[in-house]
């Protein structure tokens, strides 16, 4: 392709792409720095995100949403004067999708900490859409037990109904809560969400429209709630290799658990860990990232596109 051609490219498609470099720059008037609490926090959420990365990628981000949740705000102002003062505060909604093992619950924690240090929107809770899968006795019921994380696994009119409240402004809104320990929904457990400014919902399925090549039934769609949505993106072979060295880490730690529903998985060898975790990803993660993880990326705001090492390289943002 010719100078013109790419210049021409860019000036159709529908996002402004940012190098690292570039995307770094606008950080630049933040007047947020971190503090060493704030760095203990984010190591916390895990160790191995660099200081570079929060500070080059994450905080540019969080100067962004700071502004489009400040804009809303004010727009929600504007309708409050109005209306005479009748309406309710309402949260903002971030929606973050990607594959399995993409990183989408790492970024969505780095982002609710950072959100958190802003005046006008402190209160930030996380939801992850795994507590709206069905419980596994309802998924073998329906003979769909080795599709967890497709589409027909998640219970989609509960979770509208959830975000339908959220964004209503009820006061108090349950959502369920899904335990990696046990593979299963956790019926005891619920986490509550009251009013807060900013709600992140995180996981595989938030852009998705239709299950498989067909439309989905209801005419609302999870996105129709959200203020903001995210794409966490990389190639398929380093999500591949992010989800087998998670499945090693795993093997030493959480399945090592008698608890665990992976318990088994503690004894295998490194050879029989691999091959597993390899199987696991093919026959399920990979075939859902293709036929309907990797659809909905257009639709999303903004991408972070992520290379060696969860570095992201790249950032696309919608135009409005
Ligand atoms: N920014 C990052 N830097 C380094 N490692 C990361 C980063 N994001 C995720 N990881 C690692 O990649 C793996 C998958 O991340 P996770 O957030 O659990 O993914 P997901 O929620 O998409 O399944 C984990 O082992 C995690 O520690
Ligand atoms: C629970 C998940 C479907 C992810 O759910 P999400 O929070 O993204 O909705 C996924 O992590 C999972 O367990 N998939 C099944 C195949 C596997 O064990 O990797």
């Amino acid at each position: 392709m010719g100078q013109e051609q790419v210049s021409n490219a860019n000036r159709f498609s529908p996002f402004i792409s940012f190098s690292r470099k570039e995307w770094r720059q606008l950080r630049a008037s933040t007047p947020l720095l971190l503090q060493e609490e704030d760095l203990a926090r984010l190591h916390g959420i895990n160790e191995r995100v660099s200081l570079d990365e929060v500070e080059d990628v994450y905080l540019p981000l969080s100067r962004l949403l700071n502004l489009y949740v400040g804009a809303t705000q004010n727009l929600y102002e504007a309708t409050h004067e109005f209306l005479g003062h009748t309406g309710t505060k309402v949260p903002y909604i971030i929606g973050i999708a990607g594959s399995v093992a993409v990183g989408k619950s790492t970024t969505a924690r780095i982002i609710q900490a950072l959100l958190s240090r802003w005046p006008n929107h402190p209160k930030v809770d996380l939801v992850t859409t795994d507590g709206f899968l069905f419980p596994n006795a309802e998924l073998e019921r329906r003979g769909i037990m080795h599709r967890k994380g497709f589409p027909e696994s998640y219970d989609t009119r509960r979770l509208i109904q959830f975000l339908a409240d959220v964004k209503s402004g009820k006061p108090i809104v349950e959502a369920p809560v899904y335990s990696h320990l046990a593979y299963d929904i956790v019926s005891s457990e619920k986490i509550v969400v009251r009013q807060p400014d900013i709600v992140i919902l995180e996981g595989l399925n938030v852009l998705q429209t239709t299950v498989g090549h067909v439309p989905r039934r209801m005419n609302i769609f999870v996105s129709d709630f959200f203020d903001f949505s995210i794409y966490v993106d990389a190639p398929e072979r380093l999500i591949r290799q992010w989800y087998i060295t998670r499945f090693f880490t795993l093997r030493q730690t959480a399945f090592r658990n008698p608890e665990s529903y992976f318990h088994r998985y503690a004894s295998l060898t490194d050879a029989e860990a691999e091959a597993t975790a390899s199987r696991i990803w093919e026959d399920i993660n990979a075939k859902n990232l293709r036929e309907n993880i990797l659809p909905t990326k257009p639709r999303a705001q903004l991408i972070l596109h992520k290379g060696e090492g969860h570095r992201v390289q790249e950032v696309q943002l919608r135009k409005i």
